[in-house]
């Protein structure tokens, strides 16, 4: 469903990504690996319009998004959940919700508030709080929340565990399981290897800017070697 072809991409000057292809494919949840500054940050960016491709393309569903804009990307049903959360804080939960509900009303994939709240009931008890006021596990809730209600078709997260306690990289695993049973294809960067491998079914792994191993999660499990290598575990 998404084809990353042979992308070079990077920041002005500096080149980060050199030739990169990934395929993520419907209905399945692939895990991109590596360690910290491989790039896997920069092909989410690339990928979601917020940076340029030097060369290469990708396609979503055979048509081609590179040189789109982010909304457009959006709209054409690929919800991207940042490291930086992108919740809006000074807004309460009810209205971060609300807005995302607005702006994407016409999704078919029937994401609504009340469904969003009966997947995270947490958020329902903190409705009139603001953003900024929650715990960094509720702000990943929300930002999950808000990604579903752009109904998208692919859901992309960056670390989605990051900085979180335990037992919520728990809760968020247990959601995201959830979400991967019903079929929702997702792509997702992660450190907490895990994490990843327990949720995905196809792994990759970025090091300086290319895909270095790509196989099944359970092969990533049994290969202590390729662990080590790529990603220092
Ligand atoms: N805004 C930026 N401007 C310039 N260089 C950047 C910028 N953001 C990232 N980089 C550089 O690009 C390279 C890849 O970063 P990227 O964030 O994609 O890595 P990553 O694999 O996601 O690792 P991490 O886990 O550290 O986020 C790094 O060398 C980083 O310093």
């Amino acid at each position: 469903m998404l084809d990353v072809n042979a992308i070079s991409a990077g920041y002005g000057e500096t080149q980060v990504l050199y030739g990169l292809s990934v395929t993520a494919q419907k209905g399945r949840v692939m895990a991109i690996l590596g360690r910290n500054g491989a790039g896997k940050s920069t092909t989410l960016k690339t990928i979601m319009g917020l940076l340029p491709t030097q060369s290469g393309d990708i396609r979503f569903d055979g048509k081609p998004i590179n040189g789109a804009k982010p909304y457009d990307i959006a709209r054409a049903g690929i919800a991207y959940v940042p490291e930086t959360r992108d919740i809006f804080p000074s807004l309460t939960v009810r209205e971060n919700l609300d807005l995302a509900a607005k702006r994407f009303a016409s999704g078919l994939q029937g994401w609504t508030v009340a469904r969003v709240l009966e997947l995270f009931p947490r958020l329902g008890e903190r409705m009139d709080n603001g953003g900024a006021e929650l715990s960094g596990g509720e702000q990943q809730m929300l930002a999950i929340a808000r990604a579903l209600l752009m109904n998208p078709r692919l859901l992309i997260l960056d670390e989605p565990t990051e900085g979180l306690a335990p037992i919520i990289v728990k809760l968020i695993h247990d959601k995201l399981q959830e979400l991967r049973n019903e079929g929702l294809s997702m792509v997702i960067v992660e450190q907490n290897f895990g994490f990843a491998t327990s949720l995905a079914d196809d792994v990759v792994i970025v090091s300086k800017g290319q895909i270095v191993w790509a196989g099944s999660a359970a092969e990533i499990r049994a290969d202590e070697q390729a662990q080590h290598r790529w990603l220092g575990v």
